[in-house]
């Protein structure tokens, strides 16, 4: 055991959305835990977000878009200035020992201030891609964290910094490791939980009721779903679960999802990191459609890894349709073993550890803790 290292100030710097925030607050309750402080640097979006970071910190920087050509970028470069200036006056009374980008451009700014300041810097690649912000500044970080040891194949030049932790995930995510697959039986209830990432999909409203409608009515009979929707199409969804009279609950936000996962035998939703590495913590089975306007594609690259397992299946959103999800649940969840196989399968691709790997090697970055030989042969 390595001594308790002394108390320092750590910065997380994370765009609005879930998937940048949920792996950034993971990280920001481990390392209070461990008795360092913790600011969180974000934007509108993310400081608003329900139950993440209660009594931390919080700090919401200008954050400009690098995109809509000239006139944007001249936009953009204003904010990011200003959001640098702003995070160096924090830098000034806070005292960093690091601050750690989550991507998203609100973290643009926190990095360009922590360069300027020479404070230790690392960033979190949710993705099996590296996105746009941590494309732009790998060169210049200390460390890069991913989730997928694709990266550190991507980009050789930054190998030496890589280090594969995976996805921090929540502690009630991770509670739900050491449970047992819920029971499933011919006659019981089957509960289907359908989420569409921290902004919900419209795609999954407009499919999977009716998929779910093909499937024999004996079984249709025994589901239950949970489904978090779009507000625009919550009304249209209920009626149509409604119709087919299969129980659903809905909502637009869920705030206990991790509940709803421990609770569900099949998951059915978009690709996003963050619910991947929790189905993949919990062990849940999952049918996935990846978001195709993600940058770079980068949620079909997500799922690479959990389908080659065998633990979910990936339906491309072309060909997302009500005959070709009732298939696929038909051979998922219809078949002897499937089900139980396939989360095994998923469990298999957990990297439950990522949270404590990931405080670890911070302190060990700023020099509070040794490295211990068997994490230098990692
Ligand atoms: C639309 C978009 O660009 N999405 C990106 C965004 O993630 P996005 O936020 O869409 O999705 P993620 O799956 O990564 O994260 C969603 C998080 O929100 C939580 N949740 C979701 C719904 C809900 O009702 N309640 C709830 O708690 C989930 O449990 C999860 O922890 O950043 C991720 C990480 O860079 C990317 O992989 C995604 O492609």
């Amino acid at each position: 055991m390595s001594p308790r290292p002394k108390s320092l100030h750590f910065v997380l710097a994370a765009g609005g959305t879930g998937g940048h925030m949920v792996p950034a607050h993971a990280l920001g309750l481990e390392l209070i835990a461990r008795g360092h402080r913790v600011a969180l640097v974000t934007d509108e979006r993310g400081a608003k977000i329900p139950n993440l970071f209660d009594g931390v910190q919080t700090h919401v920087l200008p954050a400009g878009r690098i995109a809509g050509g000239p006139i944007g970028w001249a936009k953009a470069g204003r904010a990011i200035w200003e959001g640098r200036d702003m995070a160096r006056r924090l830098y000034d009374t806070f005292r960093p020992a690091a601050v750690i980008g989550f991507g998203g451009y609100p973290a643009m700014p926190a990095m360009l201030a922590a360069f300027a300041d020479k404070v230790p810097t690392a960033v979190h690649e949710q993705n099996a891609v590296l996105g746009r912000v941590n494309r732009f500044i790998a060169g210049q970080v200390d460390r890069i964290f991913t989730a997928y040891p694709e990266i550190a194949k991507l980009r050789p030049r930054h190998e030496g910094k890589v280090r594969l932790v995976g996805n921090p995930v929540r502690d009630v995510v991770l509670s739900l490791r050491d449970q047992p697959f819920p029971a499933l039986t011919e006659d019981g209830v089957f509960r289907v939980l359908v989420t569409g990432g921290s902004q919900g999909a419209t795609v999954l409203s407009e499919v999977v009721p009716d998929g779910l409608g093909l499937l024999p009515v004996n079984f249709r009979r025994r589901m239950q779903v949970t489904q978090q929707c779009r507000p625009e199409g919550i009304e249209a969804v209920r009626a149509r679960y409604a119709a087919l009279e299969i129980p659903a609950d809905l909502a637009t936000y869920l705030p206990d999802l991790p509940d709803r996962l421990g609770w569900a035998h099949l998951v059915i939703a978009r690709a996003g990191a963050s619910t991947i590495a929790e189905l993949t913590v919990a062990g849940r089975p999952a049918i996935l459609v990846p978001l195709p306007t993600a940058m770079d594609d980068h949620q079909t690259a997500n799922v690479r890894e959990l389908v080659a397992a065998g633990g979910a299946r990936s339906i491309p959103q072309s060909r997302f349709t009500p005959v070709e999800l009732a298939k696929q649940m038909q051979k998922l969840a219809l078949e002897p073993g499937a089900l139980v196989n396939a989360a095994a399968r998923a469990k298999s691709c957990g990297r439950p550890d990522a949270t404590r790997a990931m405080a670890e090697a911070l302190e060990e970055m700023v020099g509070l803790r040794a490295v211990r030989p068997e994490e230098q042969a990692a």
